[in-house]
């Protein structure tokens, strides 16, 4: 799209300059479209003809490629057919939002001039361009998902400032990244649908690797003219009040942002009325693998159903869903926060009010949006009763919060505020069911306005007033025959047959004459004409005034009404919370001072929702002092299938659950200061990136390495797999060991690796924990495996690798020869076992001598050497000896 510079135009232009190098010789209408063309290279043009948004040449192909709609021709221009796809203009909303879904943007060019009233040509003019990052329209937009345009601006020296707006939902904010991998987690997090960037070359592969990126001049990006950008968008004199002023990294960001903004919209933004600074400390840090590999709000496969998202989100409103993505997205550092929000949705689930306000939700709608479209001016009926019945629910929301005694629900029910006044406005305005566009009439109620009201009345009562005015008619002349009737050339008349036509009162002015009648007209009904005829019109445009001018005083008061719509979201989500909490029987986290987790009878909330069966609590404790067991490590081994994925990653979604200020899957959890969640989990060759498996392995765990804090949560998944195993063993070895005496943070390590259970040692904060299972034969006599999921203290024994390969069915011959080939290693391994080789097989048995064995050359080495014998010169050399043998 975009991002790849316009092929579209430059062969749209070749083809005019093979066809006709002076294009003079177009016919006006095409060098009309040329012109707009021009102008707008890289996008597909709409090119309204009446009823149908046009395009031609490449744009034609394209769209009817991308749309699967006919490409036809359109006559000739310059000695050659111009090839043309079209779609309808009622329709054109539809169309939009497929092109727009597929990353493509569209420059709407509309009829300026009146066609009717023009002479020759009509004037045409582009109006907006629909881009994917900057729509508004309802129809345009997901639901449930903010739609963002972000603009990325860098330093030499490899800092990054971002900026990124909701113009649907009226945000704009800002953030510094210190570093190619922020930028990486802070991309991933907030998944634009459109990225500009300054088109140089040096950009880290990744931005390219998702759609929607948009090359744009260098010279947008820069930190002054963006200051002054923003200065005069706001009207203000400096930028201290936003917090930005020493970042002006963030600065040439948000002013290549508005920039373009403001190009593509072609209007005035009120509703952007501030931005926000978001600092990287106030929240977990989670890089886009830890995402991934948690399936937030979407599996690794692509599904949305299944992930912590699904199962949590029982928002009534679309703007609570999106709230609660972003929530979820960031999980917050600050425990005032977050202790608050605890305390609401504890408060609404003991007093059940979070079913009272949920009920009132339904039919509230997405105000969010609407008020935006206000703002915008492109609001219609329904969005203005959707508005009215939100407020008019608010006297109630506001009661219902009144009663409850929490600091974040009173803090919400002030933002609520009461806008009484424009809740009156609107329901004394709109009648109930407004029709879908304002164009048609008949939004306002008849008591709203006495000259609407009039103009109603007259082309209503029109027809009584006809059938008055004929029986009148008839007494006065005494013609039985005369009737009052109305056509499109001549308007109102009255009617005389021939026969009668001498008895026609004087005052009658005849208009026209048929072969068997006269038609006439009178002062009255020319008078009643000019009244009645243009009543119905009058009533529109009076219908347009007053819509105008209600769109004018909500706009007047749309910062306060958006504080209500986002203390309404919150609640929303504090609701949700409090319902999922009860629904699901999760229970309130303690966030704790002191360092460590500690998680009691703690459950995964996906698995178990999905899970017919009832799913086994397990719990955790991580941490130093003596409460925490002093162990910062879990080697967690067991058999595949035995629930060591499940554990690790239920324990990283409680602790994530927790800082966002819900409830949580266990029955009690104690949590100290967290820092990041980072994991390594299991693994696909990311093809694309031309990454092998043991590739992404690697760099998912350098990247872990690099940024594990003491206040990590990590999560190792069977590292070190994605090679032979001696290197697998090896680095899996080196790796823990790092983590547990250098970045010593919080880790679970599962592993196959029976070797690794050696490093719990004592004092080493590591221990080691694993999931069994047992074998038995059915009444039938076949043999079955149950898996426990129970997690016990201790290294496992055994690993049931061949009979879960028998479970998922490999042949019964394959699964025989491996138990033949499995007893023939472990008999050379028993016969021999220092020499035995290291395989999968025989990695069961923690007893065997692995590579870290007492017979290692090195510790041979090492038992040979007297320390208090020897000079510092020649420990040096023996350290360097020994270390050669490693
Ligand atoms: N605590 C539990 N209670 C009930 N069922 C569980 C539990 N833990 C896991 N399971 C079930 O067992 C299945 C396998 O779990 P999981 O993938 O965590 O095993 P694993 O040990 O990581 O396997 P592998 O080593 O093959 O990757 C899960 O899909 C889930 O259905």
């Amino acid at each position: 799209m975009a991002g790849t510079r316009a092929p579209s135009q430059a062969r749209c232009r070749s083809e005019v300059r093979a066809n006709d190098p002076s294009l003079q010789e177009h016919t006006p209408l095409m060098k009309q479209f040329f012109a707009a063309k021009a102008e707008h290279p890289d996008v597909l043009l709409f090119f309204r003809m009446g009823d149908f948004y046009e395009l031609f040449y490449d744009d034609a192909r394209k769209a009817a490629r991308l749309l699967d709609i006919t490409l036809t021709q359109r006559g000739n221009s310059a000695g050659a057919p111009i090839p043309m796809a079209g779609v309808p203009h009622h329709a054109s909303e539809g169309y939009l939002a497929r092109l727009v879904a597929l990353g493509e943007s569209v420059a709407i060019c509309e009829q300026i001039g009146d066609p009717a009233a023009s002479k020759g040509l009509v004037e045409r003019k582009v109006v907006r361009i629909v881009t994917p990052g900057t729509v508004t329209d309802e129809a345009l937009l997901q639901e449930r998902r903010d739609t963002l345009l972000m603009a990325v601006a860098r330093q030499r020296n490899g800092q990054y400032g971002l900026a990124w707006a909701d113009l649907a939902g009226g945000r704009f904010l800002v953030c510094e990244c210190a570093n190619e991998d922020t930028l990486e987690a802070e991309i991933a997090r907030l998944d634009p649908a459109e990225l500009l960037v300054p088109d140089e070359d040096g950009w880290p592969a990744f931005l390219f690797e998702r759609g929607g990126v948009r090359r744009r001049p260098p010279w947008l990006f820069d930190a002054e003219s963006g200051r002054r950008q923003l200065l005069q968008f706001f009207g203000l004199h400096d930028l201290t009040g936003f917090g930005i002023d020493d970042r002006p990294l963030a600065v040439a960001a948000a002013g290549a942002l508005l920039g373009y903004v403001e190009e593509t919209q072609k209007q005035r933004l009120p509703h952007l009325t501030s931005i926000s600074v978001e600092s990287g400390d106030g929240a977990i840090a989670m890089n886009a693998a830890t995402r991934r590999h948690l399936e937030l709000d979407t599996r690794v496969d692509g599904d949305t159903r299944n992930t912590l998202l699904g199962v949590l989100d029982s928002t009534i409103t679309p703007m609570g869903g999106r709230l609660l993505r972003r929530w979820l997205h960031r999980p917050l550092r600050d425990r005032a926060v977050l202790d608050e929000r605890l305390h609401a949705v504890d408060t609404l689930q003991r007093s059940g009010a979070d079913a009272d306000l949920r009920e009132r939700f339904r039919a509230l709608g997405d105000l969010e949006r609407v008020l935006t479209r206000i703002a915008l001016r492109s609001a219609r009926p329904r969005d203005l009763s959707t508005l009215r019945d939100g407020l008019a629910m608010l006297p109630d929301v506001r009661g219902i919060l009144g009663a409850l005694d929490s600091p974040r629900l009173r803090t919400l029910h002030d933002g609520l505020g009461e806008h009484a006044a424009e809740a009156r406005l609107l329901a004394d305005a709109l009648v109930e069911q407004p029709p879908v566009l304002a164009r048609d009439g008949g939004v306002f109620a008849d008591g709203h306005d006495a000259e609407l009201a009039e103009l109603r009345r007259l082309s209503t009562h029109a027809d009584q007033f006809l059938v008055d005015l004929e029986a009148r008619e008839r007494e006065t002349s005494g013609i039985p025959t005369l009737k009052v009737g109305y056509n499109r050339v001549h308007g109102y008349y009255i009617e005389v047959s021939k026969a009668h036509a001498a008895r026609a009162p004087a005052h009658y002015t005849r208009r026209q004459t048929l072969t068997n009648a006269e038609r006439y007209i009178t002062e009255e009904l020319k008078q009643f004409e000019d009244k009645v005829l243009s009543a119905r019109e009058r009533a529109l445009a009076r219908e347009r005034l007053l819509y105008e001018q209600l769109l004018d005083t909500l706009g007047g008061r749309l910062e306060a009404l958006k504080h209500c719509a986002g203390a309404l979201s919150e609640l929303d989500v504090l609701a949700c919370f409090a319902e999922r909490a009860q629904a699901l029987d999760w229970s309130r986290p303690q966030l704790g001072a002191a360092p460590g987790i500690c998680i009691e009878r703690g459950r995964h909330p996906v698995v178990e929702a999905v899970r017919r069966e009832p799913f086994e609590p397990n719990d955790l404790v991580l941490g130093d002092s003596d409460t925490f067991n002093e162990r910062r490590m879990l080697v967690i081994t067991g058999p595949n299938m035995g629930g060591k994925s499940t554990y690790m990653r239920q324990n990283a979604l409680i602790v994530l659950l927790a800082h966002i200020g819900s409830f949580v899957p266990a029955s009690r959890a104690v949590i100290g200061p967290i820092d990041r969640i980072l994991t390594r989990i299991g693994a696909g060759d990311d093809l694309a990136k031309g990454q092998s498996t043991f590739m992404v392995e690697m760099a998912e765990t350098s990247y872990i390495l690099h940024h594990a804090t003491d206040c990590s949560l990590v999560l190792m998944d069977e590292i070190g797999r994605g090679t032979s195993t001696y290197d697998g063993l090896a680095l899996a070895d080196a790796c823990a060991r790092h983590l547990a005496q250098r970045n010593r943070s919080y880790t679970l390590f599962a592993t196959h690796y029976f070797e690794l259970t050696a490093l719990a040692q004592p004092g080493s904060g590591i221990a080691n924990v694993h999931l069994d299972a047992v074998e038995h034969r059915d009444q039938q006599g076949n043999e079955k495996l149950v898996f426990m999921h129970a997690v016990k203290d201790g290294p496992a024994d055994r690993s049931f690798g061949l009979q879960v390969a028998a479970l998922a069915g490999l042949p019964r011959q394959v699964v025989r020869d491996a138990r033949a080939r499995l007893a023939e290693l472990e008999q050379r391994r028993h016969d021999s076992p220092a020499s035995a080789p290291l395989s999968a097989g025989t990695l069961d048995s923690p007893q065997q001598i692995g590579l870290f064995g007492p017979n290692s050359a090195a510790v041979e080495a090492l038992a040979g050497l007297d320390p208090d014998e020897l000079s510092p010169k020649q420990a040096l050399e023996a350290l360097y000896r020994i270390k050669a043998l490693l």
